[in-house]
């Protein structure tokens, strides 16, 4: 065992402190704490846990969280008018619209329908245009990524000269940290499903973000020593000696990692703490912005 382990837990619990500190301030002056509203279609049971996590969050540090929760058959129209309800509703700061949301549901258009003030998400097309641009800075970025690259700082890495390759192209995730790392004056690779052998591009890695959701892709032998690894794949694989009869796993073959690489988050407690954490800085941003211009 080499590795540093990034404890996501406890740099979120410390970032929680000081929000909840902040949001008490906020109220404090204004009258009422700053609010989350979060939009729920359907009853996948993954969607309700984490909405469930993040409002309890919310509770945790003294933001009022709202919710509404439509059916899995709800038209476009009905979405919509969730979202105009929350944009217009002055105790409400940031949206977050749960994904994925069924088929039936233009994703696209849906997003779009957020308050550009009101995308903590960061997922605004206006939002991640910023991101992708030199010289334009996004209000909002998305959760998960900033995360990231929070627990890449708390490591004592500085991006800028370094090589990163980033594993998956979601819109969530992959393409988001991608835009950051470049911004961060990192050599970015991205490796996806059509990559034939994204190995041969990890074994270059300084900073390895790994988000495509596949247990224990990523083998110790293709990591360079001392590489910095940002697991971000949470998977639920089935272990009968496990209490719960399952285990979270990475994306990277833990184990073996952890004594080649330099620094290395912990699955779960990683990533998925700090997702929350800086949904619930973002919420506190735009109470700000939108209290104080
Ligand atoms: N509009 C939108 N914004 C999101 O931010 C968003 C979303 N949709 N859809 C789904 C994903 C997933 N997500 C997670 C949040 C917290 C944990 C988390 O805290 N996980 C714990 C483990 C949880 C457990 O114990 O079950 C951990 O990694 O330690 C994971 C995943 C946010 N998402
Ligand atoms: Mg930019």
């Amino acid at each position: 065992m080499t590795a540093q382990l990034i404890d996501g837990n406890v740099v979120a619990r410390r970032l929680q402190d000081d929000i909840q500190q902040q949001a008490a301030a906020f109220e404090e002056k204004h009258g009422y704490p700053p609010g989350l509203g979060v939009i729920l279609v359907g009853a996948d049971p993954a969607s309700q846990m984490y909405v469930r996590m993040k409002r309890r969050a919310c509770k945790r540090v003294g933001l009022h969280s709202a919710a509404i929760e439509l059916p899995e058959d709800a038209t476009q129209e009905e979405v919509l008018a969730a979202v105009q309800q929350f944009n217009e509703d002055s105790k409400i700061h940031g949206i977050l619209v749960q994904l994925p949301m069924p088929d039936q549901i233009d994703e696209e258009a849906v997003l779009s329908a957020v308050s550009l003030d009101k995308d903590v998400d960061g997922f605004h097309p206006v939002n991640i245009g910023a991101l992708a641009m030199k010289g334009r800075t996004p209000t909002f970025t998305p959760a998960t990524p900033t995360g990231c690259m929070v627990l890449i700082e708390e490591a004592g890495i500085d991006p800028s000269g370094k090589q990163a390759v980033v594993l998956g192209r979601s819109n969530i995730v992959g393409l988001p940290v991608a835009l950051m790392l470049n911004e961060a004056n990192a050599t970015v690779t991205i490796c996806h499903s059509r990559t034939p052998d994204a190995s041969s591009y990890i074994r270059e890695a300084d900073i390895l973000v790994a988000a495509i959701g596949k247990p224990n892709y990523v083998k110790a032998n293709w990591l360079k020593p001392g590489v910095v690894i940002i697991d971000v794949g949470t998977n639920k694989v089935d272990d009968p000696s496990a209490e719960k009869g399952y285990q979270w796993v990475g994306d990277v073959d833990f184990e073996g990692a952890k004594d080649i690489a330099g620094a290395i988050t912990i699955v779960p407690g990683g990533v998925g703490p700090m997702t929350i954490t800086m949904l619930l800085s973002n919420t506190l941003k735009a109470a700000h912005r939108l209290a104080e211009g």
